[in-house]
């Protein structure tokens, strides 16, 4: 079993707790009292990088990175420094993250959110909304085809942007047939737990003038912000180098600036 299957077991597990205390049918009925979801696309789109900052305390190559006791003030930090949208891990067991700190980013800053978890499920999706989310994350390694394009349809019905993550180049295929608008490449192979910065420089060439480009992964200050930039990300996706800087509203305004263009 690769690590992304055992993460994606253990998500399995957690998932089916709380299905059997909220229905699907109770989580529909929520979405009807939530705000429309945010279009954090335009900021993408605009000229200069954009910066996805991340609310992340532990991962499993890395154990644990940062206590965050808060996680409403850190994203009120990273709105403050000028984030395009702020993603919240909340996975469990390998990340000790969880919805309630969506929930409490979301009641704390009216940046747009991204849930990011091993969604597997339309319920996920569903839950994801249902806490005030506004983009999903999507592992094309964790999904088939079908699966994907499902969950890819009922996110944008429910009016999310999905980001949708690759780190091949079928990978990037099979994102872009199911109709991916934003791809996030992911330096970081979530079956080995490896880091291959190179990665983002070979698919970029794969993808569509049109697709907004994400960076993921190992990005540590402003010269791999700048080098990403360079090489044609619209954006970059960081959690480390955030939540372990003292200062995370000028680390997040520093990243944006590096690449050219403040926006
Ligand atoms: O902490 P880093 O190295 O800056 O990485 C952030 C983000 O890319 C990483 O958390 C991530 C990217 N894709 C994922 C999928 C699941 C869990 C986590 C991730």
């Amino acid at each position: 079993m690769s690590v992304l299957d055992e993460i994606v077991a253990g998500v399995r597990a957690d998932l089916a707790v709380r299905q059997a205390e909220v229905s699907e049918a109770a989580l529909r009925q929520r979405l009807a009292d939530v705000s429309p979801a945010l279009d954090p696309m335009p900021a993408f789109r605009a000229p200069g990088l954009s910066v996805i900052a991340e609310v992340k305390r532990r991962s499993p190559s890395k154990g644990d990175l940062a206590e965050i006791p808060d996680p409403a003030a850190l994203a009120g930090a990273y709105a403050a420094g000028g984030a395009a949208a702020i993603s919240v891990l909340t996975e469990q067991r390998r990340f000790s993250g969880s919805l309630a700190d969506l929930e409490a980013v979301r009641a704390a800053v009216p940046t747009p959110l991204l849930r990011k978890d091993f969604m597997v499920t339309e319920y996920q999706v569903l839950e994801a909304r249902a806490a005030g989310a506004d983009l999903v994350l999507l592992i094309v390694a964790a999904l088939d085809d079908a699966t994907l394009r499902g969950l890819h349809d009922l996110a944008r019905g429910l009016g999310m942007t999905v980001l949708v993550e690759v780190h091949d180049e079928p990978e990037t295929e099979r994102a872009l047939a199911a109709g991916a608008q934003l791809v996030g490449v992911n330096a970081r192979n979530l079956k080995t737990l490896e880091v291959h910065p190179e990665v983002f420089g070979q698919l970029v060439k794969v993808l569509p003038d049109d697709v907004v480009k994400v960076a993921e992964s190992g990005i540590s200050g402003v010269d791999d912000a700048a080098r990403y930039a360079a090489e044609g990300a619209d954006v970059v996706l960081v959690g480390e180098a955030l939540v372990k800087d003292g200062d995370p509203t000028a680390a997040v305004a520093a990243m944006r600036s590096s690449g050219g263009g403040v926006r």
